[in-house]
């Protein structure tokens, strides 16, 4: 899981997503655009062949009513001479039709052209029996010499008991230079004959099952009894070349909308997937982590306290530090919550694996707008409760100006046990002011004092802070401590520093290190550190 969100997380990453982002896009638009093409080209075609097919409908029509015709008109003894001029009237309808025989079971014994044969002509096994509702039985392709058309074929209809001489037909085909055509007569035990257009079209739509293959595209209709069919293919590859200019501007079309649809994703992705938006939806219990650095008494060596410093573990498993959440946490109204988390996670951590008998002050740091002694109390419950485990200091942090009612509240918190400092003395809004109003219990000094290199102003000024601070007569912590030179500055000094905090003694450990390094005493700091080696969380 943390291996699949760190991708959306790093901006390498993104930098891959917006690009997997574009190309779906642009795939997805040009498969629109061809889907619509296709669907364009296909209708095109199926209106070209079902045009062509008409031809085909209008021949069928013209066959069927001229059975009818002569069924009705035919009236005389067959192959009479009256028969025989009935026979001529009917060939004279403007239908295309014009050679009509006498077969009766499929043996021409008369025609309009050649009145009675020698003997009835036997036109043989028929290529299409009985189809369609009419029962119409076909001679395809035969030669018509036996009706005087030497050297001529033509395509036998027999209706029982007359048949009537359909000329080779040539349906005319006017679709674009894309398509081409091919017409087909097919009878119901799916044999056909080839009747006009370009062969190989009808075998290739067999073989293929219709549809796009190999770049063409065939469709096909039929006429209403499905005798004649019209296959149309369509070159898609001709098409393309046709329209270059339209598929430029499609082309075109595709990459302008996949790089909005990148911008539009990538922005939804990046404020979806943002610290801030990550922080507020994953921030909870478990994502919590506690640091606990190590509080020294000046005097005795002896560890007294720790200093709990929140850090949150990131979705990707990363442990983001202060810096990065505390400004999101203000500007979101969070700052309660996150006091509460952390108040929760040090109690079960500390009550847990702290040893027993072990007496320890825990230094937590508020919001100075969350200084409010009744919701404190609550937050606090697990510590005031063990009396004889911890006490309890609210360091009040930089961030935001003191409220007016922190006096009040502060003596508040003193009567349920809770003592205040002020935090980062010495910078920001921690100035004497604050410090002569406020009855705190202590104070302490901004680390940037005990860092301060040699010769620095601010070390210059270490000095003369602690002297300030001493002359209020609070608890005095400093804390930045990180040689053992500073260590020995501070104990050589006059005025009494009460606690000392930094590096030198301990950077912030999980709880596991803590609890080693809280070995009994009386142990030097050495061995305690060399104790705590393992579990450092770095500060
Ligand atoms: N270079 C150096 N640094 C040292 C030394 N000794 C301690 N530090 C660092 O100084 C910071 C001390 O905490 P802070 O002044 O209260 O300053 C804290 C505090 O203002 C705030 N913060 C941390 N945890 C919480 C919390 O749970 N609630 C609130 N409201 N603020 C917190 O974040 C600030 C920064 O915390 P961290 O990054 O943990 O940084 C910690 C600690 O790691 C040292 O010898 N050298």
């Amino acid at each position: 899981m943390a291996r699949f969100v760190s991708v959306f997380i790093s901006a390498a990453h993104r930098r891959v997503i917006s690009l997997i982002v574009w190309l779906v896009a642009f795939a997805a638009v040009l498969a629109l655009v061809g889907w619509f093409a296709l669907d364009q080209a296909g209708r095109s075609m199926t209106y070209e062949a079902r045009s062509t097919a008409d031809h085909f409908v209008r021949l069928r029509t013209n066959l069927l009513s001229t059975f009818d015709v002569m069924h009705a008109n035919l009236t005389a003894e067959p192959c009479s001479p009256a028969f025989q001029e009935q026979l001529r009237r009917i060939a004279y309808l403007p239908d295309g039709l014009n050679e009509f025989l006498y077969a009766p079971g499929g043996r021409a014994r008369c025609s309009a052209n050649v009145a009675a044969f020698d003997g009835a002509v036997d036109l043989g096994e028929p290529d299409i029996g009985r189809q369609g509702e009419r029962g119409i039985v076909m001679w395809v392709d035969r030669d018509l010499s036996f009706v005087g058309l030497t050297g001529e074929r033509g395509t036998i209809a027999l209706n029982e008991p007359f048949a009537a001489i359909v000329p080779p037909q040539e349906a005319g085909f006017r679709g674009p230079d894309w398509m081409s055509m091919q017409a087909v007569l097919v009878a119901e035990d799916g044999n056909w004959w080839h009747r006009s257009g370009r062969p190989g079209i009808y075998t290739r739509l067999i073989a293929d099952g219709g549809g796009l293959a190999d770049g063409k595209m065939r469709v096909i209709s039929c006429d209403a009894g499905g005798m004649h069919c019209v296959v149309v293919e369509g070159d898609l590859r001709a098409l393309l070349a046709q329209y270059k200019g339209l598929v430029a501007l499609a082309l075109l079309a595709a990459a302008i909308i996949a790089t909005l649809a990148t911008l539009q994703t990538s922005a939804l992705i990046a404020r979806y997937w943002s610290f801030e938006a990550r922080f507020r939806r994953h921030l909870d219990g478990k994502s919590i982590v506690c640091a606990y650095q190590p509080v020294m008494e000046l005097d005795t060596g002896e560890i007294t306290g720790c200093e709990v410093l929140a850090r949150w573990r990131d979705i990707d498993d990363r442990v983001v530090f202060p810096d990065r959440f505390l400004n999101v946490i203000e500007r979101h109204d969070m700052t309660r919550r996150f006091t509460e988390l952390v108040a929760q996670r040090a109690c079960d951590e500390l009550s847990e694996h702290l040893p027993a008998g072990k007496r320890l002050q825990v230094n937590f740091n508020i919001f100075p707008c969350d200084l409010d002694s009744d919701s404190l109390a609550r937050i606090f419950s697990g510590f005031t409760s063990q009396p004889d485990r911890f006490d309890v200091v609210l360091e009040i942090i930089e961030s935001d100006e003191i409220p007016p009612n922190a006096q009040r509240e502060i003596e508040a918190l003193r009567r349920l046990g809770i003592k205040t400092y002020i935090d980062d003395f010495g910078t920001g809004y921690s100035n004497m002011q604050n410090l002569a109003a406020l009855s705190v219990d202590g104070v302490k000094l901004d680390r940037a004092f005990a860092m301060a290199p040699d010769n620095t102003v601010m070390a210059k000024m270490l000095r003369h802070a602690v002297e300030m601070i001493e002359a209020t007569g609070r608890v005095m912590v400093v804390e930045g401590v990180e040689t053992a030179e500073r260590l020995a500055l501070l104990r050589g000094m006059q005025a009494r520093v009460d606690f000392v905090q930094g590096y030198f003694i301990s950077r912030p450990l999980d709880i596991a290190a803590f609890v080693a390094f809280m070995t009994p005493q009386p142990v030097s700091l050495a061995e305690r550190k060399r104790k705590a080696g393992l579990g450092v969380v770095a500060a």
